[in-house]
């Protein structure tokens, strides 16, 4: 279920994030993030709406690459590689052709519309990245990085029993490590909080 509160939340991030931030800066941090995940396979995000953009960042990984694809509603992401080709997909998105490879990705970069510093995130509302992760991390490790302007922090999102956390968050002002008691804390002056 969306709350009203999780939807206020939501909207203010998606505002926030339409100001865009400083893109050189984000794509800096992001390579530096995943410099120690070189050769692993990598679930990156072909961007929309305004979205963080990782693609610079994809196209530096030394390894495999894939992108995710849209099953259907209340199903994980599947994730193909990512070729020359690229089809529309559901919800605006654009996604490998169905010959493309199945990948099993061991490091994700996760589109936010939210985020807060004890690694909860906001998407659009669909629970894929959580059904996504949750079904990965029953299977092996992963790694599952949050791409964001450092603007659409939240002081606190509302934590539900399905959230899958992430474990960085990476943002044009720099990579935050999660810390469970951070995010309500007094230093946070200037976060959304509508
Ligand atoms: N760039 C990018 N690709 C992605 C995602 C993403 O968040 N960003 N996804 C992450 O999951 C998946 C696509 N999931 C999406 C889920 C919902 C909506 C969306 O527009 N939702 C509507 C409400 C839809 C409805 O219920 O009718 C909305 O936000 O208004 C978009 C993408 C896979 N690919
Ligand atoms: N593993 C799961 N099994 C069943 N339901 C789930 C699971 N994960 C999430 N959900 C449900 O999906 C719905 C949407 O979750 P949430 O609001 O956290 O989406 P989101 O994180 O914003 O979206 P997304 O993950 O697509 O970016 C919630 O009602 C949640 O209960």
């Amino acid at each position: 279920m969306d709350t009203g509160l999780k939807a206020a939340l939501r909207q203010a991030a998606l505002a926030a994030r339409a100001a865009g931030g400083d893109d050189a800066a984000l794509t800096c941090h992001l390579i530096a993030a995943l410099a120690p995940h070189r050769g692993r396979v990598l679930a990156g995000y072909w961007p929309m709406r305004g979205e963080a953009d990782p693609r610079p960042a994809m196209a530096a990984h030394q390894g495999p690459v894939c992108l995710p694809v849209v099953i259907g509603p209340a199903q994980p992401l599947a994730f193909r590689a990512h070729g020359d080709r690229l089809e529309p997909g559901r919800f605006g998105t654009l996604h490998p052709p169905a010959d493309s490879p199945l990948l099993r990705p061991e490091v994700l970069i996760v589109p936010l519309a939210g985020f807060d510093r004890s690694g909860h995130r906001l998407g659009y509302g669909g629970g894929f990245y959580d059904r996504t992760l949750a079904r990965l991390r029953a299977e092996g490790a992963v790694v599952a990085i949050g791409l964001a302007y450092a603007a659409q922090e939240i002081r606190a999102i509302p934590a539900e029993a399905t959230d899958q956390p992430l474990d960085l968050i990476v943002t044009d002002r720099g990579v935050i490590l999660p810390q469970p008691e951070k995010s309500r804390g007094a230093s946070a002056g200037t976060k959304l909080q509508p």
